[in-house]
């Protein structure tokens, strides 16, 4: 695996907060890699930093100090536009799930694909479909996400995640809002569907009963990422 590319490459990253007198630092020196197919699970207390070093690798906030290549793009100065390029090849799962109640769970996942401009309506939805039927929801496709339950509606968030097939899945508290068995189905479905996919998974999570799941367990304490 140590051969191939990483996904994620983190060198001396440093993150603050707040302004003049009241700017306080976050995360402190964190070097990580990431390879394709590895699961890779973050834990640690609250406020430790979790969400702001995941929304730095998703490229959601910007990068202040030092060095953060996702799929070999710097992300430190990298323009809105470079962001945007990158932001394409992550798929982003969090515990609210954020699906559109006005829209069906497969026109909710086809959204997902009108980033990607090499397919047509048809194409696209032919291929929710088809993600929506490996996540367990064949029967589900045209239901809205108000009469889908909270297990239901986080596999659409998973389908609606990898069905353009991203190189990198960033998940933040994934099973924080599900009972244990639906929270179990969902990592392990991410699980697989990340080995065939051969991407990366990135998950935040409080949730002990998943851990083992994880190819790899990352510590963050006070804002420094300690192996396990
Ligand atoms: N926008 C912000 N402005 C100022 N401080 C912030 C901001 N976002 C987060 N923080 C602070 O940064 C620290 C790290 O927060 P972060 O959300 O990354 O922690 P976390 O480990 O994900 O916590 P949790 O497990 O509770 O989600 C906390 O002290 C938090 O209060």
């Amino acid at each position: 695996m140590l051969q191939q590319n990483p996904i994620i490459s983190i060198q001396n990253l440093n993150h603050y907060f707040g302004q003049g007198a009241l700017r306080k630092q976050i995360l402190f020196d964190i070097n990580l890699e990431i390879y394709p197919g590895e699961v890779v699970i973050l834990i640690g207390q609250s406020g430790s930093g979790k969400t702001t070093l995941l929304t730095l690798m998703g490229g959601l906030r910007s990068v202040q100090e030092g060095s953060l290549k996702v799929l070999g793009n710097e992300l430190y100065k990298a323009n809105n536009n470079q962001l945007v390029q990158i932001r394409r090849n992550i798929g982003y799962i969090f515990q609210a799930h954020n699906l559109l109640r006005f829209l069906t769970a497969c026109q909710n996942v086809q959204m997902s694909l009108e980033l990607h401009k090499e397919y047509d309506n048809q194409e696209a939805q032919a291929k929710s479909k088809v993600m929506l039927k490996a996540v367990g929801l064949g029967h589900r496709v045209n239901y809205y996400p108000d009469d889908l339950s909270g297990g239901q509606k986080q596999r659409v968030a998973i389908a609606r995640a990898l069905v353009s097939h991203p190189k990198l899945v960033l998940a933040d508290e994934p099973t924080a809002a599900l009972d244990s068995k639906s929270g179990r189905d969902v990592v392990e479905l991410m699980q697989r569907l990340a080995r065939e996919q051969g991407c990366a998974v990135l998950m935040v999570t409080h949730d002990n009963r998943i851990l083992d799941i994880a190819d790899r367990i990352i510590h963050m304490e006070d804002g420094h990422l300690v192996d396990c």
